[in-house]
């Protein structure tokens, strides 16, 4: 069974709390950058890695707490990305998280996850995220790099003109979604076939 349903998120608009700053930690923040470089991130932790300090010290939007989770850290947040090595810790996190209704990733514990994160390609607008079900992140990380090598570097230029003939479209929305749809029959086989 696959129920999970996608959806990209404006981390900017969003605080985000960051429990636990060890590895996964530091890979879930750098995950979190690197596609929305202006989310507001909280990260408490009793200690955290150096590179976490250093892009903290970079980046004002990221806050840094230095103590363990206290039960009032969630107040405020819209999502919390649980990353600490103490299993019973982070399933109460978890449970407080349900009870405030805030989405919660437990990085080690797929069962108790409201959202995986996923494996991102990026071709400047385009962005593909991949996920497994969980079954194997690593298999995600190798298409992400698959699809990366395959997908041509030149497809903004392709949306920047699609999305002009889309605003100098006249018309209702009718007739613009079958023009769009027209113009770019091409693109598919199973169109082109026809
Ligand atoms: C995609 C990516 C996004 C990101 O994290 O940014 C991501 N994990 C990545 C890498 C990665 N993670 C792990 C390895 C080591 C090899 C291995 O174990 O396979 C590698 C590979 C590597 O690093 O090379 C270990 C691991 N991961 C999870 C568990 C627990 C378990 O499965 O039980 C364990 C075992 C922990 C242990 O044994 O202690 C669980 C999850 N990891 C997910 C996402 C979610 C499912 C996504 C999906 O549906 O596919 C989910 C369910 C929850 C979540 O974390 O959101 C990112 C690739 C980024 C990229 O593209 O480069
Ligand atoms: N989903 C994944 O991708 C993935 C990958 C590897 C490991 N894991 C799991 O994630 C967990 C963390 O692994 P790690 O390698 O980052 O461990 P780590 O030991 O490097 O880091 C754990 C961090 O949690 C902090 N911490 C401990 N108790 C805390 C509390 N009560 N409040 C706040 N912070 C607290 C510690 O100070 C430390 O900074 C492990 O349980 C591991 O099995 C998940």
């Amino acid at each position: 069974m696959n129920h999970l349903f996608p959806i990209f998120l404006k981390l900017e608009n969003l605080h985000t709390l960051l429990v636990g700053g060890g590895y996964v930690g530091l890979e879930k923040l750098t995950a979190v950058l690197d596609n929305s470089p202006m989310a507001k991130v909280t990260l408490v932790s009793p200690e955290i890695k150096k590179e976490i300090l250093d892009i903290a010290e970079q980046n004002s939007r990221i806050n840094l707490i230095l103590r363990r989770f206290e039960d009032e850290d969630l107040s405020g947040k819209d999502l919390v990305i649980v990353a600490t090595n103490d299993k019973e810790e982070n399933k109460r996190i978890w449970e407080l998280a349900r009870t405030k209704h805030i989405l919660a990733n437990v990085a080690d514990t797929p069962a108790i996850c409201d959202f995986y994160l996923s494996s991102v390609v990026r071709k400047g607008n385009l962005k593909v995220a991949i996920s497994t079900n969980g079954m194997s992140p690593t298999f995600a990380k190798r298409l992400k790099e698959v699809l990366g090598d395959a997908l041509p570097d030149n497809l903004d230029t392709a949306m920047e003109q699609l999305k002009a003939v889309r605003d100098m479209l006249k018309g209702d929305f009718a007739y613009k979604v079958e023009e769009l749809n027209r113009i770019t029959a091409v693109l598919t086989t199973k169109n082109n076939a026809g």
